[in-house]
């Protein structure tokens, strides 16, 4: 058992200390010395390998800048990459627990050292404001920190409880899957991406990584603090590739243990699909485990503290320009305050300041073409599904700079079943519906397919415990923002189309990637 205090989350930077911003727009300086132009091979087995086709990593800000490169795995590189992590798990799974978790603990100490290049890097290369980077970034410290505390629970032999038989000796004993498939979005790069690879990893298997194609660099950058951590060759194979070639090809695979995902539904889904065709040769039923989209929502009472209602409501909606599962997408107010609260939502809303994520503005681009394509789309139809209160535009440049930018818009009267209501935009977009009373509320929550995260803003405690009971999500939130869940305090997933409800940074988090075996002695 390895002798660490009690896990404690990491506290975020306050910029509101000038100190602070200067020392981070030092790291912004030398993440454009040394990481910006960089090129990150795959890592396969333990050597860095090249291709001769690249995927390029803009920064969408500034989309005339190329922010870097990384190879681009071809489906010959899976395969070998497959191949030699099987090789590597027979050394790897025998390895103690204890052992592994050691090296998530060397790793999160060298990412605390290196927490503002890694901000940094995200400011540039998906736009990420100083403390949104600074959030993820301290994410991804705890998921390294609690993963490796949470291993401790599963090392040896009688590690779940069985009941005491007279004459024998009975207990359980978690053992790896092999080896999975670790499918990353670009919106969380550096903490979702670590996260999905570290817990795998620390349970004993060994896991191939497919970054996003936006977010392949500071992937790249993660890869290299878990192979200096002391990573074993051919535990973690880094592919960044194109997610319909090798993606499509490693889900599909015979040889594939598990696969861990998080995306778009519409993605999920489909990987869910072909994950269930067995495939010949292959032993297993594939074990997969998905974190999907949200159409989230929070709802408004007239008992609610309407400062503190509009405070929740632009923080989760706009935060890192809506680009969070877990967004405010949906605005629910009930119709006795609903003129206060959105007056005072589109006010506040109105004094955002749209720019770069280096310049630390609260709303920056969005991260590609196809999302601007997207969020535009929904744009075009906002006028007709409700009136347009804020913005509504998608100028696609800021301060002389082309890039992805969309102003923050604010539709209201969206009707329930509009599409504004129902299907996931992913930008700075948020539909208002206005409900007849707390239970109409309650009603229109629910109604999507959705189940990720909610929120009630209410002083009413009939109703806070009947949201608790009847508010259907994955992570509720009382009188506060609904993004922002923090590892170990918040254990983060949805159900019904949001995904299996895996709850990452959860306390049953790593069972996703054991199996359980009783062994029976008899005396
Ligand atoms: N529930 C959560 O915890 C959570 C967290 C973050 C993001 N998300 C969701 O992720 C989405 C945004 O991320 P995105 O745009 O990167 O999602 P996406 O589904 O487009 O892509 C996710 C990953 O899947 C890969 N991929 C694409 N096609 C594939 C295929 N056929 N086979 C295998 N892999 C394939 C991509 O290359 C990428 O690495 C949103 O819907 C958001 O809600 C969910
Ligand atoms: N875990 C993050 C959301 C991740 C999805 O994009 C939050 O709680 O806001």
């Amino acid at each position: 058992m390895i002798k660490v205090q009690d896990y404690r989350p990491q506290s975020f930077i306050d910029f509101t200390q000038p100190e602070n911003v200067a020392a981070y727009q030092t790291a912004l300086k030398k993440v454009r010395a040394e990481l910006v132009g960089k090129h990150y091979p795959l890592v396969i087995d333990g050597e860095r390998v090249d291709t001769a086709e690249k995927l390029q990593s803009l920064n969408p800000c500034d989309t005339s800048e190329v922010v870097g490169t990384t190879a681009k795995a071809t489906i010959e590189d899976a395969e070998r990459a497959l191949q030699g992590a099987w090789k590597a798990f027979e050394g790897w799974k025998k390895w103690d627990m204890d052992a592994r978790a050691r090296i998530l603990l060397k790793a999160a100490a060298i990412l605390k050292r290196r927490r503002l290049e890694a901000c940094a890097l995200m400011s540039i290369e998906v736009g990420k404001n100083y403390a949104e980077a600074d959030v993820e970034v301290a994410e991804a410290i705890d998921f390294l920190e609690y993963y490796a505390r949470s291993a401790m629970k599963y090392a040896g032999f009688g590690s779940s409880e069985t009941t005491w038989f007279e004459g024998e000796e009975n207990g359980l004993m978690s053992i790896p899957l092999g080896v999975g498939v670790s499918i990353s979005p670009w919106n969380f790069p550096c903490a979702i991406f670590i996260g999905m690879a570290a817990a795998p990893i620390v349970a004993g298997n060994c896991v191939l990584v497919k970054p996003a194609e936006d977010a392949g660099l500071i992937a790249g950058f993660m890869v290299d603090i878990m192979l200096e951590a002391g990573l074993p060759a051919g535990v973690l194979q880094f592919l960044p590739g194109v997610g319909k070639e090798i993606g499509e090809y490693l889900t599909t695979h015979a040889g594939t243990r598990f696969i861990t995902f998080t995306g778009s539904r519409a993605v999920g889904l489909h990987i869910n699909e072909v994950a269930a065709k067995v495939q010949p040769g292959q032993k297993w039923i594939k074990r997969v485990v998905m974190e999907l989209g949200g159409k989230d929502a929070m709802i408004v009472d007239e008992t609610a503290d309407l400062d503190v209602a509009v405070t929740a409501a632009v923080q989760g909606a706009f935060g890192f320009n809506g680009q969070k599962c877990s967004a405010m997408s949906r605005l629910i107010v009930v119709d006795e305050v609903y003129d206060a609260v959105v007056n005072a939502f589109v006010e506040r809303a109105r004094a955002l300041k749209v720019g770069t994520g280096e310049e630390n503005a609260n709303v920056t681009a969005v991260v590609n073409q196809m999302s601007f394509d997207k969020i535009s789309s929904y744009l075009e139809l906002a006028p007709s599904e409700g009136t347009v209160l804020l913005g509504g535009q998608a100028p696609g440049e800021c301060g002389g700079k082309k890039g992805y930018y969309i102003q923050p818009t604010i539709v209201g009267d969206v009707e329930r079943g509009a599409r504004l209501a129902q299907e996931e935009i992913f930008g700075p977009v948020v539909s208002v519906l206005r409900a007849k009373d707390w239970q109409d509320a309650l009603a229109i929550a629910n109604s999507t397919e959705y189940g990720l995260t909610g929120g009630v803003c209410s002083n009413s405690r009939e109703r806070l415990e009947q949201a608790r009971a009847e508010f259907e999500v994955g992570n509720l939130y009382f009188n506060r923002k609904i993004t922002g869940a923090i590892v170990g305090v918040q254990p983060f997933g949805g159900y019904n189309m949001s995904g299996t409800d895996s709850k990452a940074g959860g306390p049953d988090y790593l069972a996703n990637f054991m199996q359980l075996k009783t062994v029976t002695e008899r005396w």
